[in-house]
């Protein structure tokens, strides 16, 4: 459509392979710098380690607007600019942002992205205004994104920057996931260890798995883990370094742990059938040793499963409320 709406620039051509200048359109500097009023201040709507993104305004054919995110990339980061632009010619997901475009001028390197008015996942949980089902539907949405990029690419993908901040949602509240800067290729359905330097991951540390730590290899069972890191302030009001310790004494305290941090603004929302799955597939992507972790795959049916029994249950409740009893008890260490 967009390669319809456009006519194509030239000075970039021969620098890229052709299947991407088919693919994507290649916006001139000027088109970029008049959509986002000479990259006005004003106009930023967010800024990642490696770029800054403005909320830019194109116009199609037809001469009506329409929004797009534009991410104008540092200089020095030219290699991470080229490094998007391929992977992202390759996704086709539902629930992964789309590529429209690019500029790769002498000394501007800036990506051009359907707009996602919802902006991200984060600033709505801060907000606390998204009810028990629309985060669970969420959860799904992401799942589905993550199990096709581990399967559904020519090569896996691995995302490998899964956090709350880049899962972006659109007008419908549908999630997709972004921020591709950092994310790694593998072979096809294969999770074959992939030795990566460290450098760049150590803001998200938090996401990390142990294993990566120990090892410095990338499999798809990191964006498992972090996909269970990504679940928890979706359901909990509570720090990482708390969940740190309780994973050193097991999965039962951590689950207990996660009970009593429910967010508040969901509290009593969540019926103890669907929480069960829920927490159990959480807990099953924390798992300490990578092979203990579900695939993508399972964790998208098992989310299924718990919206289908939260509905099933809300349908019988009578109450309005729920009330989870974790059968464990916290040990005083943990509670405190
Ligand atoms: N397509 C988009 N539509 C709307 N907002 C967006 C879009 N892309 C990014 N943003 C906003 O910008 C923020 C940062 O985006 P993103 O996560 O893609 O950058 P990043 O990966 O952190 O950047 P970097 O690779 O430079 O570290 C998002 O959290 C969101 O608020």
């Amino acid at each position: 459509m967009f390669l319809k709406c456009f006519g194509r620039t030239n000075s970039s051509k021969g620098r890229y392979p052709t299947i991407i200048e088919e693919l994507c359109h290649q916006f001139s500097l000027s088109d970029l710098r008049k959509s986002t009023n000479n990259f006005d201040e004003n106009k930023v709507i967010g800024r990642g380690a490696f770029s800054k993104i403005y909320e830019g305004c194109l116009q199609s054919h037809d001469a009506s607007d329409y929004l797009v995110a534009v991410k104008r990339f540092k200089l020095e980061y030219s290699d991470m600019f080229k490094k998007e632009i391929e992977l992202l010619c390759q996704l086709h997901h539902p629930n992964c942002v789309s590529l429209i475009g690019f500029c790769n001028d002498k000394n501007e390197k800036i990506i051009v992205y359907e707009y996602m008015s919802n902006r991200s996942l984060d600033q709505h949980l801060q907000r606390g205004e998204l009810s028990w089902k629309k985060r669970l539907e969420i959860c799904i949405g992401v799942a589905r994104g993550l199990h096709y990029l581990h399967t559904g690419a020519k090569r896996s993908i691995f995302h490998c920057i899964l956090r709350p901040s880049t899962i972006l949602l659109d007008a419908n509240m549908k999630p997709k996931l972004a921020g591709f800067g950092l994310s790694m290729q593998g072979a096809r359905f294969d999770s074959k260890p992939k030795q990566i330097n460290a450098d760049h991951f150590m803001d998200i540390l938090g996401y990390m798995p142990l294993d990566y730590v120990m090892d410095c290899v990338i499999t798809d069972k990191w964006d498992v883990f972090s996909f269970g890191m990504a679940l928890l302030p979706v359901v909990c009001a509570m720090n990482y370094s708390v969940i740190a310790i309780a994973r050193e004494v097991g999965r039962e305290h951590l689950e207990k742990l996660f009970e009593e941090n429910i967010d508040p603004n969901i509290k009593g929302k969540i019926s103890p059938e669907c929480w069960q799955v829920f927490a159990d597939i959480m807990l099953r992507c924390l798992e300490l040793k990578p092979d203990e972790r579900p695939t993508m795959g399972e964790v998208e049916v098992q989310l299924e499963h718990a919206l289908a029994l939260q509905e099933q249950t809300d349908i019988t409740n009578i109450h309005g409320e729920y009330t989870l009893l974790s059968k464990t008890i916290l040990p005083g260490a943990i509670g405190s």
